[in-house]
C-alpha cells in the first residue's frame, strides 16, 4: 500500500520563524504541490489570521487533486472557522488536535487527562458534522503516556476520526523508540484498522526523517512533511528525503509514495524562493551539491559508470543532469572530459600542460565555468616555446611609485631585475622584463577583461608590443591581474625572441 504524503509546508512550514507567505504565494505553492501529486495539502490554520483563512479558502476553491486540510484546535470556534474556509474544497479535511503529554496538559492546557479526552472526542464529533474526513492529532504524543494515547485514539476513532496522527512535536524520539510507539499503538488500539495511522515528526535532533521512516516500517500509512524540511524551530520531516528514500531503497521498504518525483526539484526551488529560506548546499536530494562531484577519483568513477558514486539519478527529481564541478580536487579524466565537451581535442602533452595550468589556478580559484576553461585553453594555444619564463613576481607601491622585482629563467639561468615606475605596478613589471631580456619593446596596446564574475574571477590580459617595426600580441590569464599582465607581456616577448 502506498504511503500517503500529507504536506504541511503551508501550515507548519509557514511557522518557521521569519516566514510569512502572502495568499497569492500560498496558492502558487499549493498548485505546485498538486502537480507534485501530494495526497493531502494542509493549507493553513484558518482561525489564526484573516490571511490564513483567505489562503485556505482560495486553495479550497482553486486547487483540485489532493485533499485540502485546515487545522483547528479542539474547540467549536476553530472548527467552525476551518469549515468556513474549507467547504468549497472537492475533498475537504478538518484536522483537529489537542496535546496529550503531562507537561502540555498540566501547564499549557491546564486540563486533566479526562478533560482532554472529552475535548478530543467532542471536537472530532463536531468536525464530523461538517465532513466525513476528520484527522485527529495527539500533540506531543511521543512524550505522552502510551496507554493514555491508546485510550484517546480508540475514543476518537469511535467518534469518527478517519486518520489518527502521532506527532513527535518536539523532535525528542529516536527511530527505534518511535517505531516502537507506532507498533504499540497498532497493537493496543482495538479499532485501529478503521483509521489511517499518520506520523508528524520534528527535526530538533536531526532525526525527523529517520523517525518517520521507522514509523513507516512499523505500520504508519501517512507521513506529514514539508518541502525542504521547513517548519517550526528545526523544521519538519523533509518531503523530498522521505520520497527519495522510499524510492531509492525500494529493495528495503515495501511501501512507496505516489508522488510525481520529477516535480521535486521545481517544488523545492519554489518553496525556497517564496519563503526566502535558502537551501544549504549539502542538503540531501535538493541541495546544490547533492548531485555534484568535485574530487578526481569520484569524477573518474562517475564518468566511467555513474552508479559508482550516485545512488540516485538527478533526472528522477527533475534536474537535467548531475554536475562534474572542476576545482582543486579534480583529476585529469574529468578535465579531459570537460575539454572535449567544450570542443577541444587534446593530445597527451597538450592535455598535461593545460591540466597543469588548470591545477595551478585551481589553488587560487574555487569554481571554474566553461568560460574560465576556454580562457585557459586559449592561453594554452597562444603559448610559444618559452625561451623566457617568469618565475617570480613581486610588486610594491607607495606614494605613487611602484617597484617590481621579476625573476625570469632563461636557458636554465635565473635572472633577477627590479624597476621603478610612476606609471604603476604593471609598467614597472614590463620595464623589469625589458631589462632582463634586453629587448627594448614598446607597449602599444593593453586590454584587460574579466572572464567571469566574482572576486576570484579570471582576468584576461591582451597586450600588443612593437619591436623593430613589427607588432606582437601576447595573452595571459590569472586570478591576479598583475600576474596575468606579466604572462601576457612575457608571451609576446617569447614571440619576439622566436623571430630573432
Ligand atoms: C504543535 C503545533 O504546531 S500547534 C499549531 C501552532 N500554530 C499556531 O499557533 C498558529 C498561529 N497561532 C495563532 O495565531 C494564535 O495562537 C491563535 C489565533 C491560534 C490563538 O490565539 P489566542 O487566542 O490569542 O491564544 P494564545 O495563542 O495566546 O494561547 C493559546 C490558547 O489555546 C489553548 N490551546 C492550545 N492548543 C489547544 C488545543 N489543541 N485545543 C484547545 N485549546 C488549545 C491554550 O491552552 C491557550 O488557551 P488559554 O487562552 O485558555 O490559555
Ligand atoms: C498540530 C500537530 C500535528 C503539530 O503540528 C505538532 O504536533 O507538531
Amino acid at each position: 500500500m502506498p504511503v500517503k504524503i500529507f504536506d504541511t509546508t503551508l501550515r507548519d512550514g509557514e511557522q518557521s520563524p521569519g516566514v510569512s507567505l502572502s495568499v497569492k504565494e500560498k496558492v502558487e505553492i499549493a498548485k505546485q504541490l498538486a502537480k507534485l501529486e501530494v495526497d493531502i495539502i494542509e493549507a493553513g490554520f484558518p482561525i489564526a489570521s484573516p490571511g490564513d483563512f483567505k489562503a485556505v479558502k482560495e486553495i479550497a476553491q482553486e486547487v483540485s487533486g489532493p485533499v485540502i486540510a485546515g487545522l483547528a484546535r479542539a474547540t467549536k470556534g476553530d472548527i467552525d472557522r476551518a469549515w468556513e474556509a474549507l467547504q468549497e474544497a472537492k475533498k475537504p479535511r478538518i484536522h483537529t488536535f489537542i496535546a496529550t503529554s503531562p507537561v502540555h496538559m498540566e501547564y499549557k492546557l491546564q486540563k486533566d487527562p479526562n478533560e482532554v479526552l472529552d475535548a478530543a472526542v467532542k471536537a472530532v464529533k463536531y468536525a464530523k458534522s461538517y465532513t466525513a474526513d476528520v484527522e485527529f492529532s495527539a500533540e506531543d504524543a511521543f512524550r505522552s503516556d502510551k496507554d493514555f494515547l491508546c485510550d484517546i485514539f480508540e475514543a476518537v476513532i469511535e467518534a469518527g476520526a478517519t486518520t489518527i496522527n502521532i506527532p513527535d512535536t518536539v523532535g525528542y524520539a529516536t527511530p527505534e523508540e518511535f517505531g516502537g510507539l507506532i507498533s504499540y499503538i497498532k497493537n493496543n488500539v482495538s479499532n485501529i484498522d478503521d483509521a489511517i495511522i499518520s506520523v508528524h515528526c520534528h527535526n530538533d535532533l536531526g532525526l525527523a526523517v529517520a523517525n518517520s521512516l521507522a514509523a513507516v516500517e512499523n505500520g504508519a500509512q501517512q507521513v506529514e512533511c514539508a518541502v525542504n524540511g521547513v517548519g517550526e524551530r528545526a523544521g519538519n520531516t523533509a518531503l523530498e528525503e522521505i520520497a527519495l528514500t522510499l524510492n531509492t531503497r525500494h529493495d528495503y521498504f515495501t511501501n512507496q509514495t505516489t508522488l510525481k518525483l520529477k516535480e521535486i526539484a521545481r517544488t523545492s526551488r519554489l518553496v525556497s524562493h517564496l519563503t526566502g529560506m535558502p537551501i544549504q548546499p549539502n542538503k540531501a536530494i535538493v541541495g546544490k551539491n547533492a548531485f555534484a562531484h568535485e574530487s578526481g577519483i569520484h569524477q573518474d568513477g562517475v564518468i566511467k559508470e555513474r552508479t559508482t558514486y550516485e545512488i540516485m539519478d538527478a533526472q528522477t527529481i527533475g534536474l537535467k543532469e548531475n554536475k562534474i564541478v572542476l576545482g582543486k580536487h579534480s583529476g585529469r579524466h574529468a578535465f579531459k572530459d570537460k575539454m572535449e565537451e567544450l570542443g577541444y581535442k587534446l593530445k597527451e602533452e597538450e592535455l598535461n600542460s593545460a591540466f597543469k595550468r588548470f591545477k595551478d589556478l585551481a589553488d587560487k580559484k574555487k569554481e571554474f565555468t566553461s568560460l574560465d576553461l576556454e580562457a585557459i585553453m586559449e592561453d594554452e594555444i597562444s603559448q610559444v616555446t618559452e625561451i623566457y619564463q617568469v618565475d617570480l613576481l613581486q610588486v610594491t607601491s607607495s606614494s605613487g611609485l611602484a617597484t617590481a622585482t621579476v625573476q625570469i629563467e632563461n636557458e636554465g639561468e635565473k635572472i633577477n631585475e627590479s624597476a621603478c615606475s610612476e606609471g604603476g605596478p604593471i609598467d614597472a613589471v614590463y620595464e623589469a622584463i625589458n631589462r632582463i631580456t634586453g629587448l627594448d619593446c614598446k607597449l602599444v596596446n593593453y586590454k584587460i577583461d574579466s572572464v567571469t564574475k566574482g572576486k576570484d574571477a579570471l582576468g584576461e590580459v591582451i597586450v600588443k608590443l612593437e619591436y623593430e617595426n613589427n607588432l606582437y600580441i601576447g595573452r595571459g590569464v590569472s586570478t591576479d591581474v598583475i600576474e596575468a599582465s606579466a604572462k601576457a607581456y612575457n608571451n609576446a616577448i617569447n614571440k619576439v625572441a622566436a623571430d630573432l
